[in-house]
């Protein structure tokens, strides 16, 4: 038996329309989302991401800014970009794309961005809420996680989640958002006994690390649903996950490809946190 792949691009093509359907009644109102993406320095990787980001905003009807600021950028002059930004009516949603540069530190600028704004959820305050279950702008990986599992049809509530990666931005707000629907968490990491052992308990598995094709089937219960974040640039060119796809593959019950799989629903996410900000905005609710 082979794993059903979880079509990442065309669910998350299918809730772009419904994004852009709210966009039009919303642009009857005169209302018009608009995103403001800051982009310091030269990461070629980042400029790609940043050109997707603007892509879809087109796409969808979005107005959006992007401000390309030099490598050379003090921290000063980026917190008085996202202060003109916080103050811009215009403007619904500030993302400043990380990583940063090193010489500028990151919380002071996620922590200047209005958490009216903070679409990309990651303000101590959204966390904070997003944690005791309060409304909130989730981030946006971690939600494209959940909408890819419920589209698929998949049963969250009272299933084993094992997630492995604790990072700020995946491994913590993912295992939040599985626990708000109702399954029984894991979180793995670096320092965890036998990752491996626990990993084959899990019905659903979310795997972000950061290393290219280190999960494969032995830690895999047959049957399980496998969720790869990770984007890695293989030195051939190719892109690759955590999970070792192909070998996965027969053991498996669904599993979600790299890329196609968890990226496009990263910037769609984004797109709804723009909208949502944007209509609460206006007063207008969910
Ligand atoms: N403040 C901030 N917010 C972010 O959300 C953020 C960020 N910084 N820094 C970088 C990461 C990475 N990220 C991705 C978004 C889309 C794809 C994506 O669409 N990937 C496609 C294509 C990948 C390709 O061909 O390069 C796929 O997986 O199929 C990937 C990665 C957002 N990030």
């Amino acid at each position: 038996m082979s794993a059903q792949r979880i079509e990442g691009k065309q669910i998350s093509d299918a809730i772009r329309v419904e994004i852009g359907e709210e966009t039009a009644k919303l642009a009857q109102r005169g209302i018009v989302p608009g995103l403001a993406v800051v982009l310091v320095g030269e990461d070629p990787a980042s400029k790609v991401y940043v050109g997707s980001k603007e892509k879809a905003c087109q796409q969808l009807g979005f107005y959006s800014e992007v401000h390309r600021l030099p490598a050379s950028t003090t921290q000063e002059e980026l917190l008085a970009v996202i202060d003109k930004l916080n103050n811009q009516s215009t403007i619904h949603g500030i993302l400043v794309q990380l990583p940063l540069p090193k010489h500028i530190e990151e919380k002071p600028v996620i922590d200047a961005i209005s958490v009216h704004k903070d679409v990309d959820g990651f303000h101590p305050i959204s966390v904070g809420n997003l944690t005791i279950g309060d409304d909130s702008l989730l981030p946006c990986t971690p939600s494209g996680v959940i909408e890819l599992i419920k589209r698929t049809g998949i049963e969250i509530a009272g299933r084993h989640a094992v997630v492995i990666g604790r990072s700020n931005i995946v491994g913590k707000p993912v295992a939040m958002l599985l626990l708000r629907e109702h399954a029984t968490v894991t979180i793995c990491h670096s320092r965890t006994a036998d990752m491996e052992a626990i990993a084959k308990t899990a019905d659903i598995l979310v795997v972000a690390i950061g290393k290219p094709k280190a999960i494969g089937r032995s830690f895999v219960k047959p049957g399980a649903v496998i969720i790869d974040v990770g984007i890695n640039r293989l030195p051939d060119g190719k892109l690759a996950g955590d999970v070792d796809y192909d070998d996965v593959l027969d053991t498996a019950g669904y599993v979600t490809p790299v890329p196609g799989g968890v990226g496009p629903m990263t910037i769609t996410m984004l797109m709804l946190n723009t909208l949502k900000a944007a209509k609460q905005a206006n007063g207008i609710g969910e």
